[in-house]
């Protein structure tokens, strides 16, 4: 039975016809079916008296009946005589045996014969009219092909003759490879004699001007399969002009396997491999970086074993967008709290320097502590993975720091050049930023060598754009082919400098990729934790990350150039909130709810370590003045159904523990105690002492000395 009659037949099975004449059997059933059909008629026939020319009529009734179905499938000529004919002799000899008597010899002898006949015409048939569908199918799809060959044939000659005419090289195209995406092409070249790929990717602007690509599409040659062959991307179709949100899988990632940060001409995701290399992303205002660097982070969300810390200066805003749906997220009964989608973030220089010197400490103690795990290992890098996460340091505009002759930010460059240049190893690796590839930045050796996976974002900027600086080795890039925001040049140790384009990420995909990878971070392992010590551990306390509620701030106030080292030149002044002053005695919204985010954090990921706190000690209720234009979840549970525990802090006398802890504050003498110090000597919660301490103050009964995030408090009488 054919192919393409069973699929007829199927369908007819469902539509139901009355009589199937192209009901398909196989060689011995058809033959029994035949001979069993004409002995009963002959048998039944002959003993009701039946005419034998019945048997006859009905036997040329099926002979047609078949003939018109076998016409309809197209069966071959001879596969429709001879089932006719098998109709025809089976009537025949039906015929012949009512006339004669069914049952004797002769008549059985010749039915016999009759079927095997029959099986075995059917048996040829069938075999012929496979062969001759396969044959069918054989010639369509060798048709296709030619077509197919003609069209790459032309596509190699036009290439060979552009080639020859624009490079002066003669190649010879082993083959043409369209792209999946219907993108382009890849031409695989054989190159002639001692002449490099380079030869003609030095030429990749004027091949593409001469085969009229479109704009943002080009021919780029890369090397081949070895040093005399060379694969020649072209693209015919302009993927870079559209606009392409981040892919909303979220799948876990891991930084062995690659991190995706955007896609080619040819529609392929482009990855980056940043176990042992830093990276540098050049763009202008308006280029899309911030855009990038958010793709950036979210790919190292997705990650099993990237802990992600962050340095924006300009107000922390990059790194904000990855924080703020945690620290607003009111976890519902037996939910628990988010975890920020980036594990520290720093928005100042102090807070800047804390980090880099925590990650120094982790960088040293991981070269100590694991010596053992990598002489067990066989491997002089520290293997990483989940247990033992590799941190990313990404660091926005930093570029422009390294560089920097601010005395300030010159401190903070040499811990950034000592991190790049000391902590491969160790699993510590950058990713900067900078606003433009001048001279000064990629001017930097440092930078120039380290840092392997380059970008450079267009958005059309030709000022101070150097490519050839960027992605040396590489000619004929022209920013003028990727003039659209969020486009720009990609290269890798991996793959070549190349177009691409980076997705479109939206503050929504943000907070889902936020909750998605939630669970996923790895928590840092416990050598490193350790050598980050305090520092690491209270990163999200109240203090520090009080800023980060400040959204709907305004005036960017100047550091008034006091000596400090810690402001920023531009942004907000964080000063006044890193530490609450004495004077101040309403605590705000944002402390309130930093405090509820960073014990929900220790509580739930145990990424601090508080040795004496009770986590069910009660928490005084205190006055919350009203802030316009802060509605977070977690300030609106009622204020009636607060506890009322321990006296209120800065009410006369304060409690018990006050005399105690300032008798500790007394004996530390002129440098005074921390108040998580204090805490500690009380065993009770930092935040109970905090308050407790500030309202002291305000009372006289003891000075603050403010000092961010060294701050203290001294007796009086060694203030
Ligand atoms: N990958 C992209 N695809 C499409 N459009 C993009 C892409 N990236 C950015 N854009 C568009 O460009 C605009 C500017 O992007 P972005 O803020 O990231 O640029 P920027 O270089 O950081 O500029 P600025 O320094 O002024 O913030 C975005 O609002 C968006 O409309």
């Amino acid at each position: 039975m054919t192919k393409n009659s069973s699929s007829k037949q199927q369908a007819e099975a469902v539509s139901g016809p009355v009589w199937d004449w192209a009901a398909g059997h196989g060689p011995v059933t058809g033959a029994l079916s035949a001979t069993t059909g004409a002995f009963a008629v002959a048998t039944t026939g002959t003993a009701a008296g039946m005419p034998p020319g019945w048997a006859l009529a009905v036997g040329a009734a099926g002979a047609i009946g078949h003939t018109a179905a076998g016409i309809r499938l197209r069966n071959a000529g001879r596969t429709i005589a001879a089932r006719a004919a098998s109709w025809l002799v089976g009537a025949g000899w039906t015929t012949w045996a009512m006339t004669n008597g069914p049952l004797t010899w002769a008549a059985l002898g010749s039915l016999a014969t009759i079927g095997v006949g029959i099986g075995a015409a059917t048996r040829s048939t069938n075999l012929y009219e496979e062969a001759r569908e396969e044959e069918a199918i054989a010639a369509e799809q060798r048709q296709i092909a030619e077509a197919l060959s003609a069209e790459r044939r032309e596509i190699a000659a036009e290439w060979i003759d552009r080639i020859q005419r624009v490079c002066s090289v003669t190649v010879r195209v082993l083959a043409v490879e369209k792209w999946e995406a219907g993108t382009g092409f890849t031409i695989d070249a054989e190159l002639p004699g001692a002449t490099t790929y380079e030869r003609i990717a030095g030429h990749s602007a004027a091949l593409s001007a001469d085969a009229h690509l479109p704009h943002g599409c080009t021919a780029t040659a890369n090397p081949g399969i070895h040093q005399g062959r060379t694969l020649i991307d072209v693209a015919t179709v302009n993927v870079l002009e559209t606009e392409t949100t981040y892919p909303a899988d979220y799948a876990p990632l891991s930084l062995h396997t690659g991190i995706p940060w955007g896609y080619r001409s040819n529609a392929e995701q482009i990855l980056a491999y940043l176990r042992e290399q830093c990276a540098l992303v050049v763009g202008p205002t308006g280029s899309g970086k911030t855009n990038m660097v958010h793709v950036i982070l979210a790919g190292f969300a997705r990650a099993v074993d990237v802990l992600t810390f962050v340095i924006d200066l300009n107000a922390g805003s990059a790194g904000l967008s990855w924080v703020l749906p945690a620290l607003q997220h009111q976890p519902a009964e037996g939910e628990r709290q988010l975890r920020p989608g980036v594990d520290w973030l720093a928005g100042t220089v102090d807070e800047a320097h804390l980090m880099l010197d925590a990650v120094l400490r982790i960088g040293h103690q991981r070269k100590i502590s694991y010596q053992s795990l990598m002489t067990r290992e066989d491997t002089d890098l520290l293997p990483i993975g989940p247990k033992i996460p590799q941190i990313m340091l990404v660091i926005d505009e930093g570029a422009e720091i390294l560089v920097s002759n601010d005395k300030p930010l010159k401190k903070l460059a040499a811990k950034i050049l000592e991190v790049i240049r000391m902590l491969r190893a160790m699993g510590i690796r950058t990713v900067l930023t900078a606003l433009g590839s001048t001279a000064s930045v990629l001017g930097n050796l440092m930078i120039r060598r380290e840092a392997k996976v380059r970008v450079a974002l267009t958005g059309g900027e030709k000022e101070g754009m150097d490519l050839g600086k960027l992605f040396p080795g590489s000619r004929g890039l022209k920013v003028d082919q990727a003039p659209y925001k969020g486009a720009g040049f990609m290269g890798t140790p991996e793959s070549p400098a190349g177009l691409f384009k980076c997705w479109r990420i939206k503050p929504s995909q943000i907070r889902e990729i936020v909750a998605t990878t939630s669970e996923r971070h790895p928590t840092l392992d416990t050598v490193s934790a350790q050598a980050a010590g305090e520092d690491y551990a209270r990163r999200w306390s109240r203090d520090r990350i009080a800023w980060m509620h400040d959204t709907d701030r305004t005036p960017a106030i100047p550091a008034d150039g006091d000596g400090t080292e810690g402001e920023p030149r531009q942004g907000l002044n964080l000063a006044a909130l890193r530490e609450p002053h004495p004077e101040q005695a309403d605590r705000s919204d944002a402390d309130r709810l930093a405090d509820a985010f960073m014990r929900e954090i220790d509580e739930q990921f145990g990424t601090t370590s508080e040795p004496n706190r009770s986590t069910t000690e009660p928490r005084p209720e205190r006055e919350r003045p009203e802030r316009p234009g802060l509605n977070l979840s977690a300030l609106r549970e009622d204020r009636s159904s607060a506890p009322e525990t321990e006296p209120e802090p800065g009410a006369e006398g304060g409690p018990e523990w006050l005399t105690d802890a300032i008798a500790a504050i007394h004996d530390a003498g002129a440098a005074g105690m921390k108040p998580s110090a204090v805490a500690d000597h009380v065993g009770r919660s930092r935040q109970a002492v905090r308050e407790t301490l500030k309202a002291a103050a305000a009372r006289g009964e003891l000075v603050y000395r403010d000092n961010g995030p060294h701050s203290v408090y001294v007796h009086p009488d060694h203030a």
